[in-house]
């Protein structure tokens, strides 16, 4: 089946050091192959990342990029995570500018719906879901300390005598973008001139594209912290995309052990996403063509079309899918 896809886009992720975040990036590929996207998951690859998990990540219809890191100012600061320090290398993916658009996707995103239609989002916006502040991790922002959450900003209105309240701010794990060498170098500018901040290259965007962001609906980027600090912006059966972010909830790491991981909606979403990393037909392999038929289903119906081909001896086209989803 020849892809309607226009080459000209795909699907971003990123990967760093030799950890098991390489799950998470196979679980990725094996989901958008779930939701039969027509688009490509390239993987932007640190130096650190080994040879044998790039070739994972190729088995399984990556596109795999390597990249360069991108070194933080100097003056450290206390990043949310300690880890963060390497994200600002996702800065990289804005040099892939063989794509005219992108949808970046963190390595502990999973994509239970298609959402290539957001390709087609105007250009000339940063489309991306609103985080929430209400975590821990927020614990050193003025928001956080008076309770003021952009979920909700009736409950705990920003008081006055503070200024304006914060710009809306979005959640780095998830958003549309389109590459350019220029806009890279101006990040890369901003990114030299301005102190690190603890949520990293998140705090750096949102700073970055605060005049075109443009918020999408929460069910694109689930943070799943809505789920126990706003449910009631938060129907789950309408959910596509779940990012796995909270404390313990990387469904690789899961034990079950840290705080709200024994939520029964959390476990749910932990089994959703071992269930496809499992799953042996997403894996990437040749697909058999026919019209119409989409790779998965090409691929459960090879036994009956080896059938028919001995029978009716009739042509078809063996083509390898594109990519790797
Ligand atoms: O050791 C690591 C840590 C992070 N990442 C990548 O950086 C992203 C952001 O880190 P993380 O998901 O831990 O941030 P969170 O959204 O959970 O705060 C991950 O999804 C991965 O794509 C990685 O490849 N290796
Ligand atoms: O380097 C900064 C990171 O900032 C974001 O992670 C945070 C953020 O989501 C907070 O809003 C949550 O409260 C927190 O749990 C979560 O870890 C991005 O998802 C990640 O890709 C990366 O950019």
């Amino acid at each position: 089946m020849e892809h309607a896809s226009s080459p000209s886009r795909a699907y971003v992720t990123f990967l760093a050091g030799n950890g098991d975040y390489v799950k998470g990036v196979v679980g990725l590929a094996k989901g958008l192959r779930k939701v039969n996207t027509v688009y490509p998951l390239v993987v932007a690859v640190l130096p650190d990342v080994p040879a044998d998990h790039r070739q994972i990540l190729e088995a399984q219809g990556c596109i795999v990029r390597e990249i360069e890191l991108v070194y933080p100012p100097e003056n450290q600061t206390q990043f949310a995570m300690a880890y963060y320090v390497i994200n600002y290398s996702k800065l990289r993916i804005w040099e892939f500018v063989e794509y005219s658009k992108m949808i970046y996707l963190d390595g502990d995103i999973q994509v239970y719906e298609n959402i290539d239609h957001l390709f087609d989002l105007p250009d000339g916006h940063f489309y991306a879901v609103m985080d929430c502040f209400c975590e821990k991790t927020w614990s050193h922002t003025p928001q956080y300390k008076i309770g003021y959450c952009q979920q909700c900003p009736e409950m705990v209105k920003w008081p006055a005598e503070m200024g304006q309240p914060p710009s809306l701010y979005f959640n780095a794990g998830m958003f549309v973008f389109e590459p350019s060498l220029s806009t890279y170098d101006d990040l890369l500018k901003t990114l030299k001139i301005t102190p690190p901040t603890p949520f990293a290259e998140q705090d750096l965007l949102n700073m970055y594209f605060r005049d075109i962001y443009k918020p999408i609906p929460v069910g694109y980027n689930l943070v799943l912290a809505m789920l126990w600090r706003h449910p009631e912006k938060v129907e789950l059966e309408k959910v596509k995309v779940v990012h796995y972010c909270a404390a313990g909830s990387k469904p690789w790491r899961y034990t079950g052990k840290e705080e709200n991981m024994q939520r029964e909606d959390i476990k749910m979403l932990v089994k959703q996403w071992w269930d496809i990393y499992k799953d042996d037909s997403l894996d990437y392999q040749k697909r058999v063509a026919t019209n119409g038929v989409t790779d998965a289903e090409a691929v459960s119906f090879q036994p009956f079309i080896a059938a028919a081909l001995s029978e009716a001896g009739a042509h078809i086209r063996f083509v390898t899918a594109p990519s790797a989803a």
